[in-house]
């Protein structure tokens, strides 16, 4: 992994008016030029850490550091957040009866007018937005809103963009559009990315490194393959994967017998077959999901989702044998 661009160190915050809100020692490190997604449920604290890193807030204790140096809170600067960052909030917060090309130019200074006009075209082709330029920011889809707060944000050439929940205004096929362009951002323009989201998929599909925080707490970080294979804890397994989870006990009813609390078994580890030793489960229910099938089973009261691929479909009723490739307890 690069070498870390910002560090925090036991970094805690907690609100005055919501004493167990906020985040509590919190240490971690960003790698340099590569997409850090920071993943964990709603009130979590991932935009508490995210305002942290940028400066946009204080640690009530720890410190922030970036490139070793400490991050300056908004007290100690004339207009808050480190000058190497730029943070795409959740508004966006464009000027929206003004141009696309305004809101972006707007951003750079009049010395050199022709450079500042090139190189607002530059980063609106590099978004796929030059076409709107002359569009008000308040007609655009909000799709094309977020491209244009991404290009404010990078047109000063800051070495960290800091996104919070950058596709939550996006539908799906957008979203995978989007992805790959903070991606492609990254890497040919070296920028630091880190992004906060609940959403599992963005932190599958899009980090270097993914940091799981639950309650204010950092749980675990790691490659996003690595906690989806071999998650630590049974919150990152439920937040990577929806999968089943059982008590010792019902996991018995898998042939499972574990020392630990519980069991998680995720869907594509249940392998539906006709094998004379597997075990037997009804099949309770069946969704069609596309390309797959999502089935719910039972057997003695035990309940298990499954996925099958197949070119066949299951129905109500019917008894299919069932063993399982693999689990993770907890
Ligand atoms: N200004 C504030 N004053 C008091 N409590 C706050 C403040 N901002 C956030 N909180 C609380 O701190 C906790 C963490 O909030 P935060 O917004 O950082 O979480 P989050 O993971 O980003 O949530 P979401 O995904 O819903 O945006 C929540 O319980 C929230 O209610």
């Amino acid at each position: 992994m690069n070498n870390a661009i910002i560090e925090l160190q036991e970094v805690s915050k907690i609100y005055q008016n919501n004493p167990l809100a906020g985040v509590q020692s919190v240490s971690l490190s960003i790698p340099e030029g590569l997409v850090t997604v920071i993943s964990g449920e709603s009130g979590s604290g991932k935009s508490t850490l995210l305002k942290l890193i940028s400066g946009l807030m204080s640690p009530d204790s720890g410190v922030v550091l970036y490139k070793n140096g400490p991050v300056m809170g908004p007290e100690s600067r004339l207009i808050p957040g480190h000058d190497a960052m730029k943070t795409v909030a959740q508004d966006f917060n464009l000027n929206i009866y003004a141009r696309v090309y305004d809101n972006i130019a707007g951003l750079l200074s009049n010395t050199n007018l022709k450079e500042k006009q090139q190189k607002t075209f530059e980063v609106m082709e590099f978004l796929k937005i030059d076409h709107l330029a002359q569009k008000r920011a308040v007609d655009l889809s909000g799709g094309e809103q977020q491209r244009v707060a991404i290009a404010r944000a990078i047109i000063t050439g800051p070495e960290v963009l800091l996104l919070d929940e950058p596709f939550s205004q996006v539908d799906s096929i957008l979203k995978n559009e989007l992805r790959a362009d903070i991606k492609r951002m990254s890497r040919y323009l070296g920028i630091t990315a880190i992004l906060v989201s609940h959403d599992p998929l963005d932190g599958l599909s899009l980090a270097d490194k993914m940091i799981v925080l639950k309650d204010g707490e950092v749980l675990e970080e790691g490659a996003p393959s690595d906690l989806y294979n071999a998650p630590g804890c049974l919150y990152t397994a439920q937040l990577l994967s929806n999968c089943n989870v059982l008590s010792s006990e019902d996991a018995r009813e898998l042939d499972i017998y574990t020392g630990k609390d519980t069991v998680a078994v995720y869907a594509e580890w249940v392998r539906l077959n006709r094998n004379d030793d597997s075990l037997t489960f009804t099949v309770k229910d069946c969704f069609f999901k596309g390309f797959y099938e999502e089935v719910l089973l039972e057997r003695n009261g035990v309940k298990l989702r499954a996925i099958n691929t197949g070119n066949f479909r299951y129905v109500k009723g019917q008894e299919v044998g069932v063993s399982i490739d693999r689990f993770v307890e907890f």
